[in-house]
């Protein structure tokens, strides 16, 4: 199938003498593309134009994009700046930390990265929160034999991060129908209209800020209570110049919002890549055999070095997050070319993670170059979850989520006697954009 591009628009054009890549649509450009085939537009734009092209990202406008490896080094740049973020998508991301520069950034920043390091998720219990709720999903699989992959790992992982912001079990159906249609927020057409995505995903925020802000004041009232809540409310509070309530409100939002998404995505890659490769399930089942239980500390994950293997390869081989973009704030050098204050850029992390410049047969899935590597993991080794400042918070508390997976995973189908098996094919429905996902519609079963 040829790719989802204008047959139309064929000109040469440039821009600040950079080429744009043909085949853009009025009003959506190329994000037809973007959305379901990403790598090959990137792969033709750089054999056709070179490494500098602009995409056209629609109502988000033209975001220059370099496929040269350098540009990875944007991301720590002191002239480069984040607010463009909120620009794309100033309803969910506004006022948070991922959209903010220098003091602003840092100081939300601080107060909420401890929680996230393996001594504060070691500290509240985070492993032993989710071991039980990861252990009671696989076996729901297992009794029903076959799943909807990506839809049953979007709702552990919903169900996962609730129960770290302690929201109660009973509560937990009003907040999925709010938490989908604040999701609407990213696709929505700015038409405020009743019914209509852009009203009810606002809503639908004012409703999650306003349950938020109840969890805030109770986290004061009981301060000696401990659990994530508590502890980023009461670092916010110590903070030099004392943030507003309105800060930490749209920050745990935030949180909410990025775990989902992109630690869903991961998870069903796993599920997917271990029925479509036997010895893969193989290796797993054996090591979580030697281990014997979910591991429930971030200490203890030494001793699971495949299924960390396997997280990692998966990012790799499938990136959740594709593109991020960036301003210029100083004319900049970036390869041969020099690029003007105030340009908007793309720095496409799904290039550069599967790139044969970085990575030895770049397109095979190998957990041996993990498990063969001596030297310790180096930024560029972990490029999915960005570098420099804004680097994930979220990445220790995905490496044990995904790892307690794995293994929970393993020991229940081996106990049971099945493995995982793909029901439908895997390339047809794929997703690159806003997030990157497998097909909504891919079935796996155990047998
Ligand atoms: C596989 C799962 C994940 C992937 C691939 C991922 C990827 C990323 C990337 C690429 C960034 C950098 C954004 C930028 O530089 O503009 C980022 C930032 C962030 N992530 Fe994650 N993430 C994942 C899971 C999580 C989880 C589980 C959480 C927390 C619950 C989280 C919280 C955050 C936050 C708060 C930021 C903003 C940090 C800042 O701006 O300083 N992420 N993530």
């Amino acid at each position: 199938m040829d790719m989802l591009l204008n047959p139309l628009d064929r000109r040469h054009r440039l821009r600040c003498d950079i080429p744009v890549v043909p085949g853009a649509f009025p009003l959506v450009g190329h994000l037809p593309a973007i959305v379901c085939d990403l790598p090959r537009l990137l792969q033709r734009a750089e054999r056709t134009l070179g490494s500098h092209f602009w995409l056209d990202f629609g109502p988000a406008g033209h975001l220059m994009t370099c496929v040269d490896p350098d540009a990875f080094a944007l991301l720590r740049h002191k002239d480069v700046s984040s607010t463009l973020i909120e620009e794309i998508a100033p309803e969910l991301l506004g006022g948070t930390l991922v959209a903010q520069d220098g003091g602003a950034h840092r100081q939300a920043r601080d107060a909420i990265k401890a929680a996230f390091l393996p001594k504060g998720l070691t500290q509240a219990g985070i492993g032993d929160l989710f071991a039980p709720v990861i252990r009671a999903r696989v076996q729901a699989w297992r009794d029903r034999g076959h799943v909807t992959i990506l839809r049953e790992t979007g709702d552990l992982m919903l169900k996962l991060i609730f129960s770290l912001m302690g929201i109660p079990a009973q509560d937990l159906p009003g907040w999925h129908r709010k938490y989908r249609q604040l999701l609407q927020l990213i696709v929505a057409p700015p038409v405020d209209l009743p019914g209509l995505p852009l009203r009810r995903g606002r809503a639908a925020r004012d409703w999650i800020d306003a349950q938020l802000r109840q969890f805030v004041r109770d986290a004061r009232a009981h301060a000696a209570r401990t659990g994530f809540i508590n502890d980023m409310v009461s670092a916010f509070d110590r903070s030099d110049d004392a943030l507003s309530d309105d800060v930490l409100v749209a920050n745990i939002r935030l949180l909410l919002l990025a775990g989902h998404d992109t630690t869903a995505s991961t998870m069903a890659w796993m599920v997917i890549e271990l029925a479509r490769q036997p010895v893969l399930w193989d290796a797993l089942v054996e090591e979580a055999q030697r281990v014997g239980a979910v591991p429930t500390r971030h200490a203890d994950l030494a001793q699971c070095p495949v299924a960390e293997a396997l997280f990692r390869e998966t990012l790799r081989v499938h990136p959740a997050t594709t593109l991020l973009p960036r301003r210029a704030l100083q004319e900049l050098q970036l390869g041969q070319r020099r690029i003007p204050a105030g340009t908007h850029l793309c720095i496409p992390l799904l290039h550069f993670s599967t790139s044969a410049l970085l990575h030895e047969a770049p397109d095979q899935f190998r957990l041996a170059r993990w498990l063969q590597r001596t030297e310790p993991i180096r930024p560029v080794d972990m490029l999915q979850f960005g570098t420099g400042p804004h680097v994930c918070i979220g990445y220790h508390l995905v490496w044990l989520e995904l790892v307690q997976f794995c293994i929970a995973l393993a020991l229940t189908m081996h106990k049971a006697g099945v493995r995982p098996r793909l029901l439908s094919g895997v390339e047809e429905g794929r997703r690159y954009y806003p997030t990157a996902h497998p097909s909504m519609t891919i079935r796996i079963g155990f047998s």
